[in-house]
């Protein structure tokens, strides 16, 4: 758990953090939103020391940040920024075992270890491994960015926009891996974005900006349903907010008994995409896709748009 208290960062008396407190729980991804130079990275780059705030605190389990030393602490902080940072003289393995090797593990755990991320990342190990940077394409690139933060096996995982620089379809896949390891490592991520949708797709919460506070941090959900001003209203966008709650929710919270015609959805579908096909499709309702035996069962175009309007 990250404990951020009362912190504040002062540029020539002018503060671009402004007393922000919010208390991050362990083993979950928030988002930090807000326009640009609302004190978005400064804020982050105070957890990690790259920044020392002038006042406040930041505890992570328990123990203040600055009873640490900045390389110390680093080293046990993933941090992946835009354009991915990867070091251009160094192959691929190098990279990732930058962090490894400073902790001293020995040959054979950190090759395991590489092995295991360029898998994790669906990257050849034989393939990749001795390529440098520039031999790699920009979506790959910014996937071994995000291995070699993950190398050492950080319990906390700071991201500075990490997908600016991917077109739609690797984002998304990059999102959605991203997720899965944080299910499966259960590290707590911190990111940066301007992408409103990647904040809502990835985050369990999502804490929003303005000249330098904090003005909510809260669920995607309460920031669409229950905005602290119009500020945050408008960030999070009011013209696409019942499609945002949408997309938050799978088809199965509104599924019925019974059938429909045509194509059946797949059943891990939000209700977003559920309505987008329902419109597409030209019909008021669709079969869910069953295993084998099961009772039919659809979702409906009139329990969608309900579930849009729900508070
Ligand atoms: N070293 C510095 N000296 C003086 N002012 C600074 C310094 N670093 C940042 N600032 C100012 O602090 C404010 C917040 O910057 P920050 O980079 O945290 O914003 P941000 O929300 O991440 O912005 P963006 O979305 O554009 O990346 C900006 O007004 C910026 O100009």
């Amino acid at each position: 758990m990250i404990e951020i208290d009362e912190i504040s960062k002062l540029y020539d008396g002018r503060a671009v953090v402004d007393r922000v407190s919010m208390q991050i729980p362990a083993s979950t991804i928030t988002a930090i939103v807000g326009t640009s130079g609302s004190g978005k990275t400064t804020l982050m780059r105070m957890v990690n020391r790259l920044i020392d705030q002038t006042s406040g605190q930041i505890k992570i389990n328990g123990q203040d940040i600055t009873g640490t030393q900045p390389h110390e602490l680093r080293r046990r902080i993933g941090y992946v920024i835009q354009g991915h940072g990867l070091f251009p003289h160094q192959t691929v393995y190098d990279n990732i075992a930058t962090v490894p090797r400073l902790l001293k593990w020995d040959r054979a755990k950190i090759e395991q270890k590489v092995r295991e991320l360029l898998a994790l990342f669906q990257l050849e190990f034989d393939s990749f491994a001795r390529r440098y940077p520039h031999e790699l394409s920009g979506g790959q690139q910014q996937r071994v960015g995000v291995a070699r933060a993950l190398a050492a096996e950080p319990d906390l995982l700071l991201m500075d926009e990490p997908f600016g620089a991917l077109d739609p379809i690797i984002r998304a896949k990059a999102q959605s891996d991203l997720r899965d390891i944080q299910r499966k490592l259960g590290m707590t991520i911190l990111l940066v974005t301007h992408d409103m949708d990647e904040a809502f797709r990835l985050s369990d919460r999502i804490a929003v900006m303005n000249a330098g506070k904090l003005l909510q941090y809260a669920e995607p959900r309460t920031l669409l349903t229950h905005p602290a001003d119009s500020f945050v209203a408008e960030m999070v966008g009011q013209a696409e907010r019942a499609f945002r709650l949408l997309s938050l929710n799978g088809i199965d919270a509104i599924a019925e008994d019974g059938q429909a015609a045509g194509a059946a959805l797949p059943a891990d579908l939000t209700q977003r995409e559920a309505l987008s096909d329902l419109l597409w499709s030209g019909r008021d309702a669709a079969p869910i896709a069953q295993p084998d035996g099961n009772a039919p069962r659809r979702v409906t175009l009139s329990r969608l748009l309900a579930a849009a309007a729900e508070r």
